[in-house]
């Protein structure tokens, strides 16, 4: 940030406070300076996200908070540079747009559609090295630090990574912005893509309800709804902010308010593993104006929850804070209720996502970490009926997926058991569920949204 009055307004928000507090999780760079070059680099850089689309999603998010939208996260868990192609980001925002078109159909209501893409390169490891045949490397840690390749010099964090990040983040962003602005999103023709899924033997319980979608499309043109005016979508992005160094580059003071956003994506949210009270990340976050999740693992108590609010949403802002929680199958049930209901005991009304991945995870014996989906799809169950029984509104569905017909998750309609997912294993991380298995779960979610009382007539003007 080259400009002196900008760099004024950045000492007053305490942007670099972070830097004094305890930090987990981020890189040993071998060559500390070069890093601060680094970002040094990037801070001249322009912006990936502008300003005022934050604040559209932080809109939008407030509605779903309110009741009035759903809200739909997906993508990879760890994106990679070499994977950042045409095809593959077309196969991803394709499944999310297919999911979207069902989830709407189920939810009636508006989807924000947000992708983990175009940024979501650092990762949490639950040790700092691996160990492989007696060798003990450092741990992979996400594309923007250090690559996977079991050598010493690949798994070296590397700080010229954080610049490709930069690049890739936006090259794939630039794709994305032209497909969902330039006719690819035409709700008819995700449609047909929805019905080829159906028409699947595997699919066939699918199949009534793309009828009905199909039916419904055909009333709204029959009654003149302007599909060429719908083939424009909103799609946000959104990722983990790990990397405290290359976050900070990209936070920029916003020239119409004079207050910092973090210009990396619309969309940060904090991990399980970094959302310390008296953090690095939990401070850094608050200070600037994006719409900021927190991920909430099983230990999660009530006290913490609160605290959170209150530093990171101290304003009770609409559409500022949501709590993605992401318990596990067997323990949602249990431990969800308390935390709504001391929530809402206490006035607050932010949003609230489920990720069903994260506390689904185990490694099979023969090495492969991965994710059932019966219990993913069971844990998104114990999250709408812990929602239906506090009377709050169960805001949107956050999940580790890909485009690709990959083998990671296992059971589906294509019932992928132990043997297949040796087949095609692409991860360099968790698991996903591939195209078909996304599609599954947003029928399957989209049914039961359909057991929620239909919203008011929505107000077409919010949007
Ligand atoms: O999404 C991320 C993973 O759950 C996280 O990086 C931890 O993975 P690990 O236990 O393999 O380190
Ligand atoms: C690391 C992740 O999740 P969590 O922080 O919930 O473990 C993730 O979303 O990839
Ligand atoms: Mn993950």
């Amino acid at each position: 940030m080259t400009n002196p009055q900008d760099q004024l307004l950045a000492a007053a928000a305490g942007l670099d406070a972070w830097r004094d507090l305890p930090i987990k999780q981020q890189p040993t760079w071998p060559d500390q300076l070069r890093a601060r070059e680094i970002a040094a680099e990037i801070t001249k850089r322009p912006p990936l996200v502008f300003a005022g689309e934050v604040d559209r999603l932080r809109d939008r998010l407030g509605q779903a908070a309110a009741g009035n939208a759903f809200v739909l996260q997906g993508g990879d868990c760890a994106e990679t540079f070499s994977a950042a192609t045409a095809d593959k980001i077309r196969a991803r925002v394709s499944t999310i747009l297919q999911m979207s078109l069902v989830l709407t159909y189920g939810a009636s209501m508006p989807v924000v559609k947000m992708g983990r893409m175009a940024g979501q390169f650092a990762k949490p490891r639950s040790n700092d090295t691996e160990t492989r045949e007696g060798v003990t490397l450092p741990a992979y840690r996400g594309d923007i630090v250090n690559g996977f390749d079991f050598t010493e010099a690949s798994r070296l964090p590397n700080p010229e990574r954080m610049l490709e990040g930069y690049h890739v983040s936006a090259s794939t962003l630039n794709l994305i912005r032209a497909f969902t602005t330039g006719g690819f999103a035409d709700m008819r023709e995700v449609h047909s893509w929805n019905q080829g899924f159906a028409k699947n033997p595997a699919n066939s319980r699918y199949d009534a309800m793309a009828r009905d979608i199909d039916r419904a499309l055909k009333f709204m043109a029959a009654t003149g709804a302007d599909f060429e005016a719908m083939r424009e979508v909103e799609f946000y992005i959104g990722h983990e902010g790990l990397l405290l160094e290359y976050e900070r580059a990209l936070t920029r003071i916003d020239s119409r308010t004079g207050t910092p956003y973090d210009t990396s994506a619309h969309f940060i949210w904090i991990g399980e593993r970094t959302r310390e009270l008296e953090g690095a990340h939990v401070d850094f976050l608050s200070r600037v104006r994006n719409p900021i999740g927190v991920k909430l693992g099983p230990t999660t108590d009530s006290d913490t929850v609160l605290r959170l609010l209150d530093k990171l949403d101290p304003e009770r802002e609409p559409g500022r804070l949501t709590f993605i929680t992401r318990m596990g199958a067997g323990k949602i049930r249990d431990l969800l209720p308390n935390l709504l209901e001391t929530v809402k005991a206490e006035g607050s009304t932010p949003l609230w996502v489920t990720d069903p991945m994260h506390g689904n995870g185990f490694t099979t014996e023969r090495g492969f970490k991965t994710r059932s989906f019966d219990d993913v799809v069971d844990e998104v169950k114990g999250f709408f009926e812990s929602h239906q029984a506090a009377g709050t509104h169960p805001g949107g569905i956050h999940v580790e997926l890909t485009g690709d017909d990959v083998t990671e998750c296992l059971g589906g309609s294509e019932q992928i058991d132990e043997a297949a997912l040796e087949t095609n294993y692409e991860s360099l991380c968790d698991p996903r569920l591939n195209h078909m298995q996304s599609l599954e779960l947003a029928f399957l979610v989209a049914e039961l949204l359909q057991d929620f009382p239909l919203p008011e007539f929505p107000n077409n003007d919010a949007w």
